[in-house]
């Protein structure tokens, strides 16, 4: 798998910025002014206990849901009301907790639909016969093949999604958003519903996403072990407002963190 070559190094610099982000559900404010940085090349974890605001911020992201105020940038540029079928073409790719696939098209063809997603004219060039179209579909077989295998997908490649066990449709999924070539891919609940072998892989996984294709990568996880181990930088939410966020070892030892999972009892007993 080849690394994205930018021309500069410009892992360190900031990648993506929320400022005050707020989303209102009638009475409910599931996101309250929360500001946060990415910065390019960083593994950055979303935590929280349950109903935190961690999935109303992702499909902020990724334009599924609009924000009441507040504003999100990638590199520099607003996104804020980019519509939301041009969010892969601007670099931001995504799986989900439950799954978004076509489960009855097979592997590869689910992982094409990622590679057409990204060179927008894909489709319609290939219908219409126009000229380069022959050799950008040769390009994207070329492409999916690769994260094919490198995924060790290749010997489900025709098999429909919908047939296999839980663990490699994960995969089949983040292949299709590696396929978009995102600059900024987002994981949601990547350890969930994954038995002990798969999570041992996963870091490793994750860690070569960043380190070999050049991604930077923002997850929202309750795997503890795993956030810990794999992060550069955590973010952690509650009420949806954000708490902490700094280095895994930081948050963890922040007390607002420790009360909002264990509640204020564990952090009597810490001090
Ligand atoms: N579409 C929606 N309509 C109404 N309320 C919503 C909607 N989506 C989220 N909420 C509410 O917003 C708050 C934040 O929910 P959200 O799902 O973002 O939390 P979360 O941190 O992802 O939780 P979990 O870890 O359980 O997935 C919750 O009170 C939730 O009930």
């Amino acid at each position: 798998m080849s690394v994205q070559s930018s021309g500069e190094d410009t892992r360190g610099a900031e990648l993506l910025r929320l400022e005050a982000v707020t989303v209102r559900f009638g009475g409910i404010v599931a996101l309250d002014g929360v500001s946060f940085s990415v910065r390019r090349g960083q593994i950055c974890a979303l935590i929280g206990p349950n109903g935190a605001g961690k999935s109303t911020l992702f499909n902020c992201l990724s334009r599924l849901y609009a924000c009441n105020s507040g504003a999100i940038w990638l590199e520099g540029q607003a996104v804020t009301h980019v519509p939301r079928h041009r969010m892969a073409a601007m670099g931001i790719g995504r799986t989900f907790q439950n799954l978004a696939m076509f489960a009855s098209m097979t592997v590869r063809e689910n992982v094409l639909i990622g590679c057409h997603t990204r060179h927008h004219a894909g489709f319609a060039r290939s219908a219409l016969r126009l000229p380069g179209a022959k050799r950008r579909e040769a390009e994207a077989q070329a492409k999916a093949q690769q994260l094919l295998d490198w995924l060790e997908l290749t010997p489900h490649a025709d098999k429909l999604v919908g047939d296999l066990p839980f663990g490699t449709q994960k995969r089949v999924e983040l292949a299709r958003a590696l396929a978009t070539e995102p600059k900024l891919l987002l994981l949601d609940e990547p350890a969930c519903g994954l038995n002990h072998e798969e999570l041992d892989k996963l870091s490793e996984l994750i860690r070569s996403i960043r380190d070999r294709m050049g991604i930077t990568v923002l997850l929202v996880e309750h795997h503890m072990g795993l956030v810990m181990g794999l992060s550069d930088h955590v973010v952690a939410l509650n009420f949806g407002k954000k708490i902490a966020e700094g280095t895994p070892a930081e948050v963890r030892a922040h007390p607002e963190v420790i009360r909002a999972y264990l509640g204020a009892e564990a952090e009597e007993a810490m001090a």
